[in-house]
C-alpha cells in the first residue's frame, strides 16, 4: 500500500539524519520542508522532500493537502489512562479550600481511585480505558505510555497492566507499559511501608517478568509517599528483571529523587515543579530526560516546571499530558503544547520538538516515531488550513488537528 501526500503546505519536524533527542539551545531549531511531500509505503514513511522532487510513482491513493501541515503525531511519555470512574468531587472540594495533600491525607486522591479500580471489573476498565485512548489518538496522539498504580494490590496492579497489555494488542500506536505499584500507601499497609514494598518485589515483579506486562519501572518519590532510600530499592528490585526506571519525582517536594533517578540511569524523571540549582546540576549530560507535565500544573494550581531555566542550561525537555483523574483529566497534548508555550516561555518550536521527539525518547521510541525519517512509522498529523505553525499553540484550548493518519491510514474513532 502507497499513499502519497502532495502539496503539503509546511511538512514539519524533518529529520534527515535521525536525532535521540535534543537539547538546550538544539531545541530551539524545527526543521520543516515548504511545499512538500510525503510518501508512505505499507505504514512507513519511504520518502518526503520538496514538490519539484514528487516522485512520479504508481501509488494507491493520492491526498492533496494544500493549505495545511503535517507534523508527527505527539508522543505522550506520561500517562495513567487506566483507571476507573473520575474524581470531580475532589475537584469541588479543592475549589472549596482542600488542598491536594489534604484530600489525600482524609483518604482521597490515589486510594479513592484505588478503591474505585479494584471494584471494578477488567472488561469494564478495559472499556473505560479505551474510550480514554480512542480520545486521545484523535487528538493527535501518536505514541503513549500508560501506567499501572491504581490498583495498589496484587490482583488489581496485574489487572492494569494486563489492560494496557490488551490495549497494545489492539491498538496500532506505539503502547509502552510501567509498573507503578508504589503509586502511594494502601490503608492496610499504613504502619507497614517495607511489608507493602515486598509485596511488590515478591509477589508482583515476577508476574511482571513472565507475562511481559512492562517496560518501565515507576514510584512516587515525594514527601508523604515514598522516600529516596524505598525509590532506590525499588529501582533495584525492576532492574533484575529489566524494567528501566520513569520516575515521578519533585511533584511538591525535592527531595533528592532526581539524583537517585540519574543515578539508576532512569530514561525518564518526571514532574520537575520544583528543581533546585543542583536537580538541574544532577541532570547535566546524562541520558535522562526531564519530562515537564503542564497539564498537571494548570490544574493543581501548582507552579509550572522551570523549562526556561532548564534549557537554558542545556538540559533537554520532554513534555507530557500526565492524564489522570485526580491531578490531570486531561490527556490533549495540543493543550500541552500551548501551556509550555504560554505559562512556561517555550517557543514553539521548543515545545514541538519536546512534545514528539524527546517524547518519544522519554518512552524509548526514538527510532520508531517522532519525527518525518524515513523507516519510521507514519503516524501523523495533518492539520486544518493554517498560515504558521505557531498557530498551534497560538490557538490554545483549541486544536488545529483535521485528519490523524496512523501507519499511513486515515483513523477516525
Ligand atoms: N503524582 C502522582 N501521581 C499522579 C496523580 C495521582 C492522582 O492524584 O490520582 C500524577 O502524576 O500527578
Ligand atoms: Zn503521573
Amino acid at each position: 500500500m502507497r499513499t502519497l501526500f502532495k502539496n503539503i503546505k509546511e511538512l514539519i519536524q524533518v529529520r534527515e539524519q535521525p536525532v535521540s533527542f535534543l537539547a538546550g539551545a538544539e531545541m530551539k531549531l524545527l526543521p520543516t520542508i515548504k511545499n512538500a511531500f510525503l510518501l508512505v509505503e505499507n505504514g512507513i514513511i519511504a520518502d518526503f522532500g520538496k514538490m519539484e522532487k514528487c516522485p512520479t510513482i504508481l501509488v494507491d491513493e493520492i491526498i492533496d493537502t494544500t493549505g495545511k501541515m503535517m507534523l508527527p503525531s505527539w508522543c505522550d511519555s506520561h500517562t495513567h489512562i487506566v483507571y476507573a470512574g473520575n474524581r470531580e468531587g475532589e475537584f469541588v472540594d479543592r475549589i472549596n479550600g482542600l488542598s491536594y495533600e489534604e484530600i489525600a491525607t482524609n483518604g482521597g486522591g490515589i486510594l479513592n481511585s484505588a478503591k474505585k479500580l479494584q471494584e471494578t471489573s477488567e472488561e469494564d476498565l478495559y472499556q473505560q480505558s479505551k474510550i480514554r485512548l480512542e480520545e486521545v489518538i484523535q487528538l493527535g496522539t501518536g505514541a503513549i505510555e500508560i501506567k499501572s498504580g491504581y490498583g495498589l494490590t496484587v490482583e488489581a496492579e496485574l489487572k492494569m497492566l494486563r489492560i494496557i497489555k490488551r490495549l497494545k494488542e489492539n491498538y496500532s500506536i506505539p503502547i509502552k507499559a510501567t509498573f507503578l505499584g508504589a503509586h502511594a500507601l494502601p490503608s492496610k499497609y499504613k504502619n507497614n511501608k517495607q511489608a507493602y514494598l515486598q509485596l511488590l518485589v515478591d509477589e508482583i515483579l515476577p508476574v511482571i517478568a513472565k507475562e511481559k506486562l512492562a517496560d518501565y519501572i515507576d514510584i512516587f518519590c515525594e514527601t508523604g509517599y515514598f522516600t529516596v532510600a524505598d525509590t532506590e530499592s525499588i529501582l533495584k528490585a525492576g532492574k533484575k528483571y529489566g524494567l528501566i526506571p520513569k520516575i515521578h519525582v519533585n511533584q511538591f517536594n525535592a527531595i533528592g529523587g532526581v539524583q537517585a533517578g540519574v543515578n539508576f540511569n532512569a530514561l525518564s524523571v518526571d514532574h520537575l515543579e520544583v528543581m533546585r540549582n543542583e536537580d538541574i546540576e544532577a541532570l547535566k549530560n546524562t541520558n535522562t530526560m526531564p519530562v515537564a507535565l503542564p497539564s498537571c500544573s494548570y490544574f493543581l494550581s501548582i507552579p509550572y516546571t522551570p523549562a526556561r531555566k532548564m534549557l537554558d542550561a542545556g538540559l533537554p525537555l520532554a513534555l507530557a499530558t500526565d492524564y489522570n483523574p485526580g491531578s490531570t483529566p486531561s490527556g490533549n497534548m495540543n493543550f500541552v503544547v500551548s501551556t509550555a508555550c504560554i505559562k512556561m516561555k517555550m517557543t514553539p518550536e521548543e515545545a514541538i520538538n519536546a512534545a514528539t521527539i524527546n517524547g518519544a525518547y522519554a518512552m524509548g521510541l526514538e527510532k520508531k516515531v517522532g519525527s518525518i525519517t524515513i523507516g519510521k512509522q507514519a503516524n501523523l498529523i495533518l492539520t486544518k488550513p493554517i498560515n504558521s505553525y505557531s498557530f498551534i499553540p497560538y490557538s490554545f484550548g483549541n486544536h488545529q488537528i483535521e485528519k490523524i493518519y496512523l501507519k499511513g491510514e486515515y483513523w477516525k474513532r
